[in-house]
């Protein structure tokens, strides 16, 4: 007999402006994974030379992902929180196929969502019941900074921060719950049998989601070219000027509570968008930015809230009230403008979905 479940998370936008590595919306955007698990063929014991998985994509947003389950990021993560709980490989042969939504390397969350779907595959195929916030202490462990991980997993418009390591290391066994027990006394004997695998500390991150207006919606223009998170990341610089660290603190004090007013206020929520930490760093690689951020304002443009880069980019997320075609248009126009051809871009019109990762048995 085969066990079968589908598992959908979706894309985010990351930073929303001066929230870098600390805001995240989740978008209607998928990442689905269709998995199958022969509950019926006997646990092998010695490693199967595929880890006892099989991978296959379908549709678009594949090519180039590998299907060796140590290479490829969700069955890589997927072996990373079964090594944590005992096992070397996943313990009935298992399938999945993957349909991914999310186009690659564009500041949509497509590794936090590779990421988080690889926890949830971990947690259906060897039955672990991690919860929630220990689904998210292993995503840390493979995506540092926890903006799109939270997002994707708990939905809606989150915020988090990461706990100093003296703080999340030592949570003691009387504050857990029976079933967390049963799981910290699980991973600490697979660490003592392994001592290679790096348990995550508990409570690594805390999250909190945030009010967001019904109306609003995010619009994406998406440029046809991919800019790596990694090397999005490799242009900040290390140490930054006080006063623009307070820029970014004042607005993003704001924004935690402009956009959920019910009929948000453009011009407030356009101000609280305007970052100096990370996207002046990231204009070089993103031809266009600045001239849509300098041109595109509330008066000009009816409907539209604030634009910030999403994520690490190259997509420019505008959150508008309506017009959201219109405001797309504007933007793209700019892209296509610039020198050398233009920037070619699509985009999407999404919806900021308050329900984050989902896993459904389907039998
Ligand atoms: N569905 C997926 N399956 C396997 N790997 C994925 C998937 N989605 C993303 N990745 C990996 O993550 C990389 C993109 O990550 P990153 O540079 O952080 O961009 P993004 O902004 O899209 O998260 C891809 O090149 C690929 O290695
Ligand atoms: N805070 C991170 C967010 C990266 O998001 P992604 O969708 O581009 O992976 C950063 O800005 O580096």
């Amino acid at each position: 007999m085969a066990v079968s479940y589908e598992i959908k998370v979706p894309a985010t936008s990351a930073n929303i402006g001066p929230g870098f590595d600390v805001m995240g919306l989740s978008l209607s955007l998928y990442l689905t994974v269709n998995v199958h698990v022969d509950t019926e063929a006997p646990t092998t014991v010695a490693v199967a030379p595929n880890y006892n998985v099989t991978i296959s994509y379908e549709g678009d947003n594949s090519s180039g992902l590998s299907l060796d389950p140590k290479k490829n990021l969700i069955t890589d993560t997927a072996l990373y929180v079964l090594a944590c709980n005992g096992f070397s490989q996943f313990p009935r042969p298992t399938t999945a196929r993957i349909n991914n939504s999310i186009p690659l390397g564009r500041g949509l969350g497509s590794s936090g969502a590779a990421v988080v779907a690889g926890v949830v595959l971990a947690n259906i195929a060897a039955e672990l019941n991690l919860s929630q916030q220990r689904m998210l202490d292993y995503c840390l462990m493979i995506e540092r900074h926890p903006d799109n991980v939270a997002a994707a997993l708990v939905g809606g418009f989150i915020a988090s921060y990461l706990a100093d390591d003296d703080q999340s290391a030592q949570i003691p066994a009387t504050s857990l719950s029976e079933a967390e027990r049963v799981r910290r006394e699980r991973e600490e004997k697979a660490a003592a049998a392994n001592p290679k695998v790096l348990l995550p500390p508990e409570k690594i991150c805390r999250s909190v989601r945030l009010g967001c207006s019904p109306k609003i919606k995010a619009v994406a223009i998406i440029p046809r070219f991919e800019l790596a998170t990694s090397k999005a990341r490799a242009a900040l610089p290390e140490s930054y000027n006080p006063k623009d660290v307070v820029y970014n603190l004042q607005r993003l004090a704001i924004l935690t509570t402009a956009l959920g007013s019910e009929t948000p206020d453009p011009w407030l929520v356009y101000g609280a968008m305007m970052d100096k930490v990370h996207q002046p760093y990231r204009m070089h690689m993103i031809p266009g930015l600045p001239e849509i951020l300098a041109t595109l304002n509330p008066d000009n443009t009816p409907g539209l809230l604030g634009i910030c880069l999403s994520g690490a980019g190259p997509t420019i997320l505008a959150l508008a009230v309506s017009n959201f075609d219109e405001i797309a248009a504007k933007i793209r126009a700019i892209f296509d403008r610039q020198p050398n051809g233009g920037v070619a871009t699509g985009y999407e019109v999404l919806d900021i979905v308050s329900e984050g990762t989902t896993c459904i048995k389907k039998n």
